[in-house]
């Protein structure tokens, strides 16, 4: 399908921490989307805790993701980075190395992988980061630490921030906003998304944020059955697209 009206956009879905929910909003995004009519797409360039099958290593945020594509995509154009080991990607790349010294994820595969991507024309293609935005990669030749969010720098991505809600959540918001800023990149929107289901005053949380963060309020998400459930809580028009 696609529309003609519809600008081709990237997002960059980032989060406070790891376990926040940004594969269960990347979902929820596809699908609402999808429903839409749009041309969806979905990437995880790098994914560490993985299962060996027969297949190759598979990671369930990017199979998900897959599975959410409107377009067509095998799961190593989804994810062409994955670890078994569900630890930092870059340790992870450091233990398989077989004299253990320091391994530096490649970002050429990222970008690659990304524009393997663009080629397919989605309308909205959708990026699940790992981790939070200072993911590292490893260090370089140089002795410089190298982060995934240079590659979204480069690409001048719009990122959408995940707020994993719970105590402690306003300082891991409010410097993880400060950082994408400072790398002058634009946030395109935030969704507050219930962690701890049982967080004394919420609300109060969520409006503290509203002004601390000064970004598009996408919506909040309680704790839902399915990423399917989400449609109602999130508004997409934040997102210009
Ligand atoms: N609003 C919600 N309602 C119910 N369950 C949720 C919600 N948000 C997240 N979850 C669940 O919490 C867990 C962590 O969420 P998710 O996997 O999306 O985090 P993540 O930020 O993508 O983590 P990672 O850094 O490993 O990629 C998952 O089991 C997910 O299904
Ligand atoms: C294994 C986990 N679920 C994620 N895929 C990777 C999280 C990396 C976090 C690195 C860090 O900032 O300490
Ligand atoms: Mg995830």
């Amino acid at each position: 399908m696609g529309h003609l009206s519809v600008k081709r956009r990237a997002f960059f879905v980032t989060g406070t921490d790891t376990e926040v929910g940004k594969t269960f909003v990347s979902e929820a995004l596809l699908i609402l989307l999808n429903k839409k009519g749009l041309l969806t797409a979905a990437y995880k360039p790098i994914a560490a805790g993985c299962e060996l099958t027969p297949q190759g290593l598979r990671n369930e945020d990017a199979l998900a993701l897959q599975k959410h594509s409107s377009i067509d995509l095998s799961y190593d154009e989804v994810n062409p980075i994955a670890f078994e080991a569900a630890i930092a990607p870059h340790l992870a790349a450091q233990k398989l190395s077989t004299d253990n010294t320091a391994q530096l994820i490649a970002i050429d595969t990222v970008r690659e992988g990304f524009v393997c991507l663009l080629q397919k024309k989605p309308d909205v293609l959708i990026v699940e980061g790992a981790g939070g935005w200072r993911l590292p990669l490893g260090i370089d030749f140089e002795g410089n630490p190298r982060y995934l969010s240079e590659f979204v720098v480069e690409r001048n991505l719009s990122v959408i921030l995940v707020v994993g809600m719970r105590l402690g959540c306003l300082n891991h918001a409010v410097l993880t906003a400060e950082c994408i800023r400072n790398d002058g990149l634009k946030i395109a929107g935030w969704v507050a998304n219930q962690v701890d289901p049982n967080m004394p005053y919420l609300d109060d949380n969520i409006a503290s944020l509203k002004t601390l963060l000064d970004v598009p309020f996408i919506g909040s998400l309680p704790r839902l059955e399915t990423p399917a459930d989400a449609g109602a809580y999130l508004d997409l028009s934040v997102l210009d697209l």
